[in-house]
């Protein structure tokens, strides 16, 4: 009672408080009696303190504030002002108001030890306890979410990062609980479900909601019914990639009694992670990666940091650039980090069998690495169509063993068949990057026996970071690795790929293939070389924005305000029905290209270069079609 009174003499809580005098006990407080409870099954779990403290009676004095001014108090309480720590907790048992929402989980979904003591943390006296669960990628974060809606049994707002997210979270919902097919909805651009009854689960993404545009009516009817629910449960995820505005907008949009966050990195290059503090509230639970690798809950990962040695030439141009993105052209491009990368896909596809994944952040290399390779490649640009199929040829093809991802790849595709990752090019230093990458394969892989860290046990994944020496991005790669090895990682350093005395059949052995690279590099244009900037998003708003930041392919090559033009020849019967597409503008040729591609046009043509890689991607997942590059419309060859 100190306490709130403390609280009481703060300007900003005061203010807040609603008066209710009906029930008010004698200091001017609410006062109610509970005792603790304790979920079957979890006692092993909690410590003497704990179970005392959850089996004892409590009075509770109380106070109530002004919905609209929680993030207020909360904030006054943080350390930095009156440093009382609040915690966020809703008594679902006894919650008679909001209908309740028959679901369960299903008997083969039984939580492992970690995940069973992330749950305590948050159940443990018999609320709902708001904050965040950190687990690492893999880990099995999903099982956690669907769980603690299965115990609150109140209608659930599940918020994903894009609509890819959205699909998996509803499949994990259906996957490990009782839940109805009518019970559980989507609402992407895609999706505009609705569920049936008083009670349900809401899929959809922090944009959806945190949009502010003008909206469809029929979205404006369904973000009408989230604004209006009192949800049980506000469940998160990635709850390090979303701004503190966007949380600040989606958590004064809907009303939820109790916030659960999941992340695999509580990390934030601009350290604003504090916020989630009080928008959400505290860390419940992490669990320590390298406990869950001698666990065998997920793989071991060998790291390793492959030093690059820049080249004569290309280190001599590096020295004399200052523009910072023509210096990172040519540390990724660095022939002999190039030479590096190919002798490690081939040793891994050739010597292990294992399935690949180059990440590059940046276009240029992305490009020019996966064409030279003739490997396939997704960026933030690429159509869903072609996404869906490259990732299943990845996923079921031999042939196909290795794919190029720009950091679209860093969160939101699901590719658990991933066992070895080549790292070309990264943003800078985030440590938050390093760690969603290396999360790409983490799940676990083989038999429990083969995955057991300690005595005989080997490396089931491998994860490379290729960084050329004596540039800025030797500085960047010890930053980024703080938070692996903060957890216990260690990285390898190897200083010679290929091996001496080997390598005479990988690309750019000979002096002139290299400078000719350099001379691609030199003349590409400042904005071609620059960075992908991505909405984390792929629904309807941020479908019309994914975009780089710097420039465009069709800058690279020239094509900008070329028009698009489709051409159909010979007779409009099924059987000779003729298409041509000719793209030379890309922006809009890529676009009708997404939906012309559901019915494979008979050619393409693109202008050099323009459009080469989304040609190039096309024919990587066999819809072969003649493919002509050009320099103008009027002089085309068929490839
Ligand atoms: N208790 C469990 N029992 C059996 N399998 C589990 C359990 N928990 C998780 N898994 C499996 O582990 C894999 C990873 O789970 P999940 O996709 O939820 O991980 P995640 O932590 O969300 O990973 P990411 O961050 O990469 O999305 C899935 O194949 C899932 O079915």
């Amino acid at each position: 009672m100190q306490v709130l009174k403390k609280l009481l003499q703060d300007e900003v809580i005061s203010k807040a408080r609603i008066s209710s005098e009906a029930f008010h006990g004698s200091d001017g407080f609410t006062v109610s009696k509970s005792s603790g409870e304790i979920l079957t099954g979890q006692d092993e779990l909690l410590n003497e303190a704990e179970l005392a403290a959850a089996a004892e009676e409590k009075e509770t004095h109380s106070f109530e504030i002004d919905p609209s001014q929680v993030e207020n108090v909360k904030q006054r309480c943080l350390p930095n002002a009156l440093n009382y720590p609040m915690l966020e907790e809703y008594d679902f048992r006894n919650d008679t108001i909001n209908p309740d929402l028959n679901m369960e989980l299903k008997p083969h979904a039984q939580p492992r030890p970690y995940q069973e003591k992330s749950l305590s943390k948050m159940f443990g006296n018999g609320r709902a306890r708001s904050g965040i669960i950190v687990l690492p990628c893999g880990a099995g974060k999903s099982l956690v979410g669907v769980s603690a809606a299965s115990r609150i049994k109140k209608s659930c707002l599940c918020l994903a990062t894009n609509a890819v997210s959205v699909d998996q979270w509803a499949f994990q919902f259906k996957l490990w609980s009782t839940i109805q097919d009518d019970q559980i909805c989507r609402f992407t651009s895609d999706s505009k479900e609705r569920f049936r009854g008083n009670a349900g689960v809401v899929v959809t993404t922090y944009n959806m909601v945190a949009f502010g545009g003008k909206r469809s009516e029929e979205s404006e009817k369904i973000i009408e019914e989230i604004r209006n629910r009192e949800w049980g449960l506000l469940l998160m995820d990635e709850v390090h990639v979303v701004p503190a505005h966007m949380f600040r907008k989606v958590i004064s949009i809907t009303k939820s009694h109790c916030k659960l966050g999941l992340t695999a990195t509580l990390v934030r290059e601009d350290e604003r992670i504090t916020d989630l503090n009080f928008l959400i509230g505290p860390k419940l639970y992490e669990a320590n990666w390298l406990d869950l690798v001698k666990g065998g809950f997920i793989a071991n990962v060998q790291c390793a940091e492959v030093w690059c040695p820049m080249t004569k030439e290309f280190f001599a141009e590096y020295l004399k650039k200052e523009n910072s993105k023509k210096k990172q052209a040519l540390y990724v491009m660095n022939p002999n980090k190039f030479r590096a990368c190919e002798f490690l896909i081939r040793f891994h596809e050739q010597q292990r069998g294992d399935k690949i994944i180059v990440f590059a952040d940046n276009l240029f290399a992305l490009t020019e690495y996966a064409m030279k390779l003739r490997k396939p490649m997704i960026y933030g640009a690429t159509s869903h169509v072609e996404r869906t199929k490259i990732l299943q040829a990845f996923k079921c093809s031999r042939e196909v063993n290795t794919i190029f991802l720009s950091k679209v790849g860093d969160n939101s595709i699901d590719i658990p068949e991933a066992n070895v990752i080549i790292q070309i090019s990264s943003h800078a230093g985030s440590r938050r990057q390093e760690a969603q990458r290396l999360g790409r394969i983490l799940r676990a892989k083989g038999k429990l026996e083969d995955r057991m860290a300690g005595g005989k046990e080997e490396y089931n994944a491998f994860f490379y970071s290729l960084v050329s020496t004596d540039t800025q991005e030797m500085f960047y790669s010890t930053k980024r690795q703080q938070f692996l090895i903060d957890q216990g990682y260690s990285f390898k350093v190897i200083t010679s790929l290929p091996p001496a005395d080997s390598g005479a059949e990988l690309n750019y052995h000979r002096l002139d293939d290299q400078l000719q690279l350099l001379s691609k590099v030199l003349s590409a244009g400042d904005d071609a070389v620059g960075l992908e900037q991505l909405e984390e998003d792929a629904d309807d708003i941020a479908l019309h924005k994914a975009r780089r930041s710097m420039g465009s392919m069709s800058a690279m090559s020239g094509a900008n305000g070329m028009v698009y033009m489709e051409y159909r020849f010979g007779f409009p019967t099924f059987s000779n029905l003729c298409r041509i597409l000719v793209l030379v503008r890309r922006d809009l040729g890529k676009a009708i290209l997404r939906v012309n591609l559901r019915i494979p046009p008979n050619a393409i043509i693109c202008l050099k270069d323009a459009m080469a890689e989304v040609a190039f991607n096309t024919i990587m997942q066999k819809i072969v079609v003649p493919l002509a590059l050009v320099h103008t419309a009027a002089s085309c060859h068929f490839a």
